[in-house]
């Protein structure tokens, strides 16, 4: 196991691959896992040599006295920076506040990934609000080495330069069912 990076929550599990809740039924498990392929090594495409978290100590920022994502190197634009990894499960976790949607079946059935108490360093990627005018970076799925469905953070059309904090768009849905709350 890879040791964990600096400002680790001692309450959260360090992992880089995604488990699965026993929520997830066998055929969302398969889509998930992608047609049985050659497996790769997977080493280096994680992403974590691109990020860094860092301690927010502006007051400015709306996310002061929290931990932000920041590029450790310059990123060059539409790339895959790094994927986001947590629980994968089939659950409503409206208490959560690092659950993101993988995929979504017509007939209502959601996959959720949920770094809340297990996860990578893509848990404490900020939405831009209030930070910067767009965000530089997006959510995006991808099948990675193994052909397994990860979401992923991708660059947008600008360099990142080293030091920049990473940012996204957490979605007006996101921000409208927090605002609600008392
Ligand atoms: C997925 S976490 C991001 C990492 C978080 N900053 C941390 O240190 O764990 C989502 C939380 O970050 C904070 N956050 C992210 N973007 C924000 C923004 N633009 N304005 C205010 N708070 C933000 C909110 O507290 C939100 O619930």
């Amino acid at each position: 196991m890879s040791h964990k990076p600096r400002h680790w929550p001692d309450n959260v599990l360090y992992i880089q691959d995604c488990p699965y809740h026993r929520s997830v039924p066998k055929h969302a498990r398969d889509f998930v896992l992608g047609t049985p392929t050659i497996k790769r090594s997977r080493q280096g495409q994680s992403g974590r040599a691109n990020v860094i978290i860092r301690a927010i100590t502006s007051p400015e920022h709306p996310a002061f006295g929290q931990y932000g994502l920041f590029a450790a190197r310059k990123i060059s634009p539409d790339t895959h920076i790094i994927d986001y990894v947590g629980e994968i499960h089939c659950e409503e976790r409206p208490d959560s506040d690092y659950d993101i949607s993988l995929h979504r079946y017509q007939d209502g059935l959601s996959i959720g990934v949920d770094a809340s108490s297990m996860g990578n360093e893509a848990r404490f990627i900020n939405d831009f609000r209030g930070i910067r005018p767009k965000p530089n970076a997006s959510f995006a799925e991808r099948r990675n080495g193994d052909g397994e469905l990860t979401m992923s953070i991708r660059s947008s059309k600008d360099i990142i330069k080293k030091g920049e904090e990473i940012l996204v768009s957490y979605g007006k849905s996101w921000w409208r069912a927090r605002s609600n709350d008392s």
